[in-house]
């Protein structure tokens, strides 16, 4: 468990920041450039002295107002934009070089560093002679090696180009699914907060606007990420069936079932699954005679008008009771008066399957069962 408060002036900018986070898990520190976000995780390092702060990870108290432990005597990773490595050095003795540091008991040994973020193949290499994406491995490696209680990541995917972001952010999925230790991940990238955090911390101008799971955050009607263009639902689920032959897998999320292109891993995998809400379309019943594959039962919650006053965004919970996990629909604001829904309306949603293409992401792994395995 992490709690943190930090207030003061820095030069001529306001902090008064207060947030916690859970033990384990990835927390995204969220919000526009200047608001504060670095300056939060470099009071968390110790690096940034407020004596208006308290700091609390996992029950050792790292500031107490003026009682500040230094950075040096913290158990933090810190990875940052740019992976700063040692030129001089090999991928390997950067490596060892985060072994040398170890602050705490031993967390992660190298072995498992190196095999969740497929470095062993990169060993020898110089450090120039890497690729933006590999350097950050490294580093990100480096970090875990010196055993934190605490990874601090700013921005760490900021630097590199869309492909090696593509690259790398399986291996970040992959780091959050097994590690027992929290994370707090600074991005101002939605899509990267959406992929890989659990709770979202925003904040606005040296403050904490919200914060909370991440799912219940970005679909909030009072915070203004509702009125983003690029609008999507953050639900997680587990595979309960393959369809090779179709390409196609059956994931059960909390008061439905939907199916999604790709072969998403063995029954038990979770995935997190990104449902555009511009792909979600609301309808009284079932429909007959379509190519859409997921019509779900779901109930209306609520429904706004957007700024411009031409769509309207509409809050949904899956499940014939209603109850389900949050679903986002955006639709023309005609045709929402045209249906005359209304909240409470038990409705159908469809989504269209190929909208879910390749956004799970891997979890603990099960054993293997097919669709045509599961019992009607
Ligand atoms: N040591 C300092 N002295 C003076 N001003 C500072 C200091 N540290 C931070 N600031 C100011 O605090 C504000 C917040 O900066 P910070 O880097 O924390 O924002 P950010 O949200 O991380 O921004 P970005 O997303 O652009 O990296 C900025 O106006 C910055 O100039």
């Amino acid at each position: 468990m992490i709690s943190a408060r930090f207030a003061g002036r820095l030069g001529s900018f306001d902090l008064d920041v207060a947030f916690e986070a859970p033990g384990r898990g990835v927390t995204a520190l969220f919000g526009p450039s200047g608001c504060g976000k670095t300056s939060v995780l470099r009071c968390m390092a110790g690096l940034t002295r407020l004596p208006g702060g308290r700091l609390e990870v996992n029950g050792q108290i790292w500031q107490e107002g003026r009682k500040i432990t230094p950075p040096h005597r913290r158990a933090v990773g810190y990875v940052f934009q740019e992976a700063s490595l040692f030129a001089h050095l090999s991928v390997r003795e950067n490596l060892r070089y985060g072994m040398k540091r170890a602050r705490g008991p031993l967390r992660i040994g190298e072995a498992e560093v190196v095999g969740l973020l497929g470095i062993e193949a990169l060993f020898s290499r110089p450090t120039a002679a890497l690729s933006g994406g590999e350097r950050q491995r490294v580093a990100i490696g480096r970090a875990l090696l010196s055993q934190p209680e605490l990874l601090l990541m700013d921005e760490p995917l900021s630097a590199l180009d869309r492909i090696s972001r593509e690259e790398i952010l399986p291996y970040l999925e992959r780091l959050h699914a097994t590690l027992e230790m929290p994370i707090l991940f600074v991005s101002h990238d939605i899509s990267e907060v959406e992929r890989l955090a659990d709770r979202l911390v925003l904040m606005e101008a040296g403050k904490v606007r919200a914060e909370g799971p991440l799912a219940q955050l970005l679909a909030d009607p009072s915070l203004p990420l509702i009125h983003r263009p690029d609008l999507a639902a953050v639900i997680e689920g587990e595979v309960i069936a393959v369809d090779p032959a179709y390409g196609l897998s059956e994931i059960a999320v909390p008061g439905g079932v939907i199916t999604v292109p790709g072969a998403l891993g063995p029954a038990g995998t979770r995935r997190r699954l990104r449902i555009p809400a511009s792909d979600v379309s609301l309808g009284r019943r079932a429909p007959l005679d379509t190519t859409i594959l997921n019509a779900l039962p779901a109930t209306i919650l609520d429904a706004a008008p957007d700024p411009d006053g031409h769509l309207t965004t509409v809050r949904l919970a899956l499940g014939p009771a209603g109850n389900g996990a949050l679903l986002l629909s955006r639709v023309s604001r005609k045709s929402w008066d045209r249906l005359g829904f209304a909240p409470g309306d038990r409705i159908v949603a469809r989504l269209k399957a190929t909208a879910l293409a390749g956004r799970g992401r891997p979890a603990e792994t099960a054993p293997e069962r097919k669709m045509t395995d599961v019992p009607d």
